[in-house]
């Protein structure tokens, strides 16, 4: 297999207490790898630690052991490298849509004319269906319109690795519904490399290549690894009409609503990478795995 663009190893994150409690252990030898081009969501109930992993693999926060290599390099503080979008936006007001897209676009390739950078801009936020409205300021625009130029703003800075913190969580399920499909167009046309958090499974269904399992916190882990081998182009209408659909959807539930508390605080061995399970090629395999699971949540220590 080809060399992974980042290798998640060991990744720990303790919150120190400020009174009498222990500390917060939030996650624990977190390993993940992640391969060019792939498109991963991670799902886990509040609080186990999505957004710190998110926020060190953007080198905004330090993990307390293990660490992150992107593309031979130890990760360790931010870098054009690494584009984030967060769920609020985070579009400065005082300019145009045009304009923020082009401050990104200005930084990362600050060689280029004024415009290369005004094409190179335009072409992402037509991309994302913003053509007429380029000139208005954030405050002119809808939440959604206003998700569309951060997306269009990162994809546009071609990071290496694109960290997106549940971008739509503040929108409705109709302009939702939209943007995903919007981002799975951008994402195919630019064969980037994202890491996304999501609460919405059938979100991640549709968007994802893997989705990662997280434990619930404290010592939260990923637990397993989801392909998604549903035929792309995705959309929406589409896709729960495979037969597949819903075997993968029903695994995924039944892993937020049993096993990601049964398995919570348990220990496995150290380094050890989640399990993959693909639930549409061997169901065998995949209830196997449940019991070894079901087996480990009832028979180890809590940690
Ligand atoms: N700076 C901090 N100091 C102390 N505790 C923190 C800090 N940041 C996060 N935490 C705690 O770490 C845990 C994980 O937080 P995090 O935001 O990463 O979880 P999450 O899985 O992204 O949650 P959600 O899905 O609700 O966004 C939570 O219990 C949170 O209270």
């Amino acid at each position: 297999m080809e060399k992974p663009l980042v290798s998640i190893e060991g990744l720990t994150k303790t919150f120190p207490s400020s009174g009498k409690a222990d500390d917060l252990v939030v996650f624990e030898d977190v390993n993940i790898s992640i391969q060019r081009g792939e498109f991963i969501c991670i799902i886990g109930h509040s609080g186990c630690g999505k957004s710190t992993i998110l926020n060190i693999l953007a080198g905004l926060d330090e993990a307390s052991s293990g660490g992150v290599i992107m593309d031979g390099k130890e990760v360790s503080g931010p870098s054009l490298e690494r584009g984030v979008v967060f769920q609020n936006y985070s579009l400065m007001p005082w300019l145009s849509a045009l304009q923020n897209v082009n401050f990104g676009v200005r930084a990362r390739w600050p060689e280029w004319s004024k415009e290369q950078v005004q094409a190179h801009s335009i072409k992402y936020l037509n991309m994302v269906g913003l053509s007429d409205s380029i000139e208005r300021k954030p405050s002119q625009l809808s939440g959604g319109m206003r998700q569309r130029v951060s997306i269009a703003r990162a994809f546009a800075t071609q990071p290496k690795l694109l960290l997106l913190d549940e971008p739509f969580g503040a929108l409705d399920a109709l302009t939702r519904g939209v943007i995903q499909e919007e981002l799975i167009k951008i994402w195919s046309e630019s064969k980037q490399t994202v890491f996304m958090i999501t609460h919405d499974v059938d979100e991640a269904i549709l968007l994802a290549d893997r989705i990662l399992l997280m434990t619930n916190g404290p010592y939260a882990r990923v637990a397993e690894s989801v392909s998604i081998n549903l035929p792309r182009p995705r959309s929406r209408a589409e896709i729960i009409q495979h037969p597949g659909y819903y075997k993968i959807r029903n695994h995924l539930v039944n892993f937020l609503v049993n096993r990601s508390a049964q398995l919570a605080g348990k220990q496995t061995e150290r380094n050890s990478q989640p399990l993959t399970v693909d639930p549409l090629v061997d169901t065998e395999q995949t209830s196997e795995l449940h019991t070894i699971n079901e087996a480990e949540a009832s028979s180890q220590p809590a940690a």
